[in-house]
């Protein structure tokens, strides 16, 4: 039986507020989540037993066992299958890279057994259910809220410095967990009010991520340097978004941003 392929696009946080913290030391966030046009391929199969390659030009270091999340998601399912990743994001990224394999494996299992995964999608990990969905949402409480919501698309550049960033860690290093919430967004679907409305919104964990990793505030001056209308950070980083008139604009500055920093991860995409 062929493969079954599934998409695991590129997460990202045009805004990530930080409103308050669980008991159990979970953060609540407000956070309008969209994805991008890259991400990784997921080619799943049934077997007699759980197996998992990762392949592609992202593979270096992620697990091939069962600490993958995509070997978790397919035992959360409950069935063995041939798993192969073809990795194309940073892992420890901000993007959601494992999150949104996990999704795409739930995704391809539903189709080979055609019935939906019944099991919790937040156990999995936090931006798994909004993951799930892969269309731009709302996502709230700790990440089990998601709203879908329709999102005008962006032209954006995704830039990378290529050091991981633990998210526990830019979580402990935040100064302030009780931050406002988001302000209602402008529903007339036009890009520009949109865009307004973004610029007065933030990423809470883009200060203590920058602490963390101070080259975050290089990517982000660098995109600025670019003409990004708007340049932020994603999740828990240390992957950047810069947002662009146009695909033209985001290819051009996605050419100079290679050209200066070879060894930066820059890719020009789409954001919807
Ligand atoms: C910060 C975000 C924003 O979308 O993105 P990334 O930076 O991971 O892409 C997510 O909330 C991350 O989701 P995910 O990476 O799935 O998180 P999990 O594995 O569930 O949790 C990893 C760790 O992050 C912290 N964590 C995560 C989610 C949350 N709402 N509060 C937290 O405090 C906890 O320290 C937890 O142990
Ligand atoms: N499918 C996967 N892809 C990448 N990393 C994974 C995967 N499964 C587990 N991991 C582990 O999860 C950690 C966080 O990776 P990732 O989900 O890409 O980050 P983030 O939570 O910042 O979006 C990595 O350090 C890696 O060891």
């Amino acid at each position: 039986m062929a493969p079954t392929e599934a998409f695991a696009p590129a997460k990202i946080n045009l805004t990530l507020h930080v409103t308050g913290q669980r008991a159990d030391g979970y953060h609540l966030l407000d956070s309008l989540v969209v994805f991008a046009g890259v991400g990784d391929v997921l080619r799943v199969a049934p077997a007699d037993e759980m197996s998992l390659r990762v392949t592609g030009p992202m593979a270096a270091g992620v697990p091939e066992d069962a600490r993958n999340l995509c070997w978790k998601a397919a035992e959360a399912f409950g069935a063995p299958v041939r798993i192969e990743l073809e990795k194309h994001l940073p892992a420890a990224a901000g993007i959601g890279g494992g999150s949104s394999d996990a999704a795409a494996v739930l995704r391809a299992m539903e189709t080979i057994y055609g019935r939906p995964f019944s099991g919790d999608a937040l156990r999995l990990g936090a931006d798994v259910p909004v993951c799930l969905l892969a269309h731009a949402a709302r996502m709230s409480g700790i990440g089990e809220q998601v709203l879908p919501l329709s999102q005008p698309p962006m032209d954006a550049v995704l830039v990378n410095p290529g050091v991981a960033v633990s998210t526990p860690a830019v979580f402990k290093a935040l100064r302030s967990r009780d931050n406002p919430p988001m302000t209602d967004w402008p529903l007339d679907g036009r890009s520009d009010s949109t865009l307004a409305w973004l610029r007065t919104m933030r990423n809470d964990l883009e200060p203590p991520a920058i602490g963390v990793q101070p080259v975050i505030g290089r990517v982000l001056t660098a995109l600025d340097e670019e003409g990004a209308d708007l340049a932020r950070m994603s999740g828990s980083g240390a992957t950047c978004f810069g947002l662009f008139p146009d695909g033209s604009a985001a290819t051009a500055a996605a050419a100079g941003l290679r050209a200066a920093h070879p060894d930066w991860w820059v890719v020009a995409t789409t954001l919807t």
